[in-house]
């Protein structure tokens, strides 16, 4: 399942995010892929220690906590600290699944990458190409959202970033280890979650608003891991 997430971050937040990745240190992406994805990635990141790195990642993970859409769809337990990407004259990522575990640096745990996700922070019209490029069992699907939006696919997808050849694309990209590790459970607890606000909408006190939040926690109970 994909979920796009709009509006991450307001528009004041994108500005401040920009100031401060102007400034910033890039180097090759290539530092922190592996073998095979360090043949076909051609962009370039903060380094994970850098002070813009940790700040805007902060910010990042403030703005996650806040969000009502992620905390239904993603159902997170644990958020890889983010990175931050920048993509132009042609850079690229080829086709590549992400690694399935992701060590938290300067730690001993480690975070399994259920869900990737994308933060745009460049818009649609400042660059030329960069669409994320995720295939599923429906097909392929290319995503390019306004700078501030953010999208979360399957992190066992297989996905690439086409070559920017205008302009520059920035985001932030990161990893999320889910409480329910199955895409299709976590996708059928966005659905139920998803009738059961409507229904308290639409029939506030209804009895059966108990009973379904009763299923919601219990099939959470049953799926969770911790
Ligand atoms: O830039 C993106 O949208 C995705 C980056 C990516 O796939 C990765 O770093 O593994
Ligand atoms: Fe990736």
């Amino acid at each position: 399942m994909m979920i796009t997430i709009p509006q991450l971050l307001s528009a004041a937040e994108v500005r401040h995010f920009r100031d401060r990745l102007a400034q910033a240190e890039w180097t090759d992406g290539r530092a922190t892929a592996g073998h095979l994805a360090s043949q076909v990635k051609n962009n370039l990141q903060l380094p994970e220690d850098s002070p813009a790195s940790r700040e805007l990642g902060d910010l990042v993970l403030q703005a996650l906590g806040r969000h009502p859409l992620f905390l239904s769809g993603a159902l997170p337990l644990k958020v890889l600290p983010p990175r931050f990407n920048r993509y132009e004259g042609g850079g690229t990522y080829g086709p590549h699944v992400d690694a399935a575990v992701f060590s938290v640096p300067g730690t001993p745990h480690r975070v399994r990458s259920d869900l990737s996700a994308t933060l745009f922070l460049s818009e649609p019209d400042e660059y030329e190409g960069g669409e994320l490029t995720v295939s599923d069992t429906y097909g392929e699907h290319s995503v390019k959202l306004p700078a501030g939006d953010m999208v979360l696919y399957p992190g066992s997808s297989l996905h690439h970033v086409t070559p920017v050849t205008r302009g520059a694309r920035l985001a932030s990209f990161f990893w999320v280890q889910s409480l329910v590790r199955d895409d299709a459970q976590r996708a059928l607890m966005l659905e139920l979650d998803g009738a059961i606000q409507q229904l308290a909408v639409d029939a506030p006190g209804h009895p059966s608003l108990g009973r379904l939040t009763g299923v919601y926690h219990n099939l959470l109970r049953q799926w969770s891991e911790t």
